[in-house]
Order: structure tokens, then sequence, then C-alpha cells
């Protein structure tokens, strides 16, 4: 599957490895940016890998800030995008099999790079259970989401 990446100045020491580690599970990263370490602004970033999403670009997104919180905030305000931060593993497979989750975020400033790509190997070897109460659980988030 093709994986849309991007990040801002905070995620921007975890991306190569990022990237590395979607090719290492045999899916297509789309690197999005940031390309340096220079202060940027994650919203812009978050933007550019949910519209990647809703485009059909990508299926799955990988976000990065410092904490992994502004930009996931920030992601999940966008119609279709289920993200959350995951700094553990089962956190990082669960969120697919359960709730859908098509947008892993993660702290450039909390975690290192190694803990990164076993995260992004997790999430990516995923799926969705479609079980009948997750998709009950989803269908009432979704219905939030319609609201809007
Ligand atoms: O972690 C973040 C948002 O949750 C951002 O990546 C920034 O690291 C954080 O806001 C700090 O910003 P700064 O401009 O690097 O001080």
């Amino acid at each position: 599957m093709n994986v849309a990446v991007a990040c801002d100045h905070g995620g921007f020491p975890l991306k190569e490895a990022v990237l590395e580690a979607v090719r290492a599970a045999g899916h297509t990263p789309l690197d999005l940016g940031t390309d340096s370490p220079t202060s940027t602004d994650y919203p812009d970033y978050a933007t550019r890998v949910a519209a990647a999403i809703r485009a059909g670009q990508a299926e799955r997104g990988i976000l990065m800030c410092g904490s992994g919180v502004g930009i996931c905030i920030a992601a999940n305000k966008h119609k279709g995008i289920y993200a959350a931060i995951c700094h553990d593993t089962y956190s990082a497979h669960q969120g697919v099999e359960h709730d859908k989750m098509n947008v892993l975020c993660l702290g450039g400033r909390i975690i290192g790079t190694e803990l990164a790509k076993e995260l992004v190997r997790a999430f990516l070897g995923a799926h969705y259970s479609g079980e009948e109460r997750f998709e009950r659980r989803f269908q009432k988030t979704a219905a939030v989401e319609q609201e809007k």
C-alpha cells in the first residue's frame, strides 16, 4: 500500500527511519516533507497527509511532530482521518484492528528511531478485524463526524 509520511521540525529526526521502515515492510512511502530541521508548522503537514488519504493516493499515513500531540489533533480535524499517538506496539496494531486507525502519530522528541521502526511495523502489519462490536463503535464515531 501507499503510506503518506510527513512531519514538522520536531518529528524530522524520525523521518528517515520511518521511511525506511515503511519500505522494509513492503510498502511505498510518499514523502510529503518537511525536508529539514528548520522550524515549521505541524498543521500544514497533517493537511498534506490527510489530503493524500482522502484523495486515495495513500491508504494510511504516518505523522510526526515533537510530541505527536499537535499533529494528531490537526489530523483528526479532517474527515475520514482516524489518527492516534502510539508509543507502544500494542496500541499501534490494536488501534487499526479495533478502531480503524489510519494515521499513526509519533513524537520525535519522545521516542527513538528503533522504537519508531517497530511501531511502524506493528501499524502497517495490522488490519481492521471488522467484528460487529468494533464496527458498531466505529459507526457511532463516524456519526459524530457527519454532524460537522
Ligand atoms: O510537538 C509539537 C506539537 O505538539 C511540535 O512539533 C513542536 O515541537 C512544539 O510545538 C514545540 O515547538 P517549537 O517551535 O519547536 O518550540
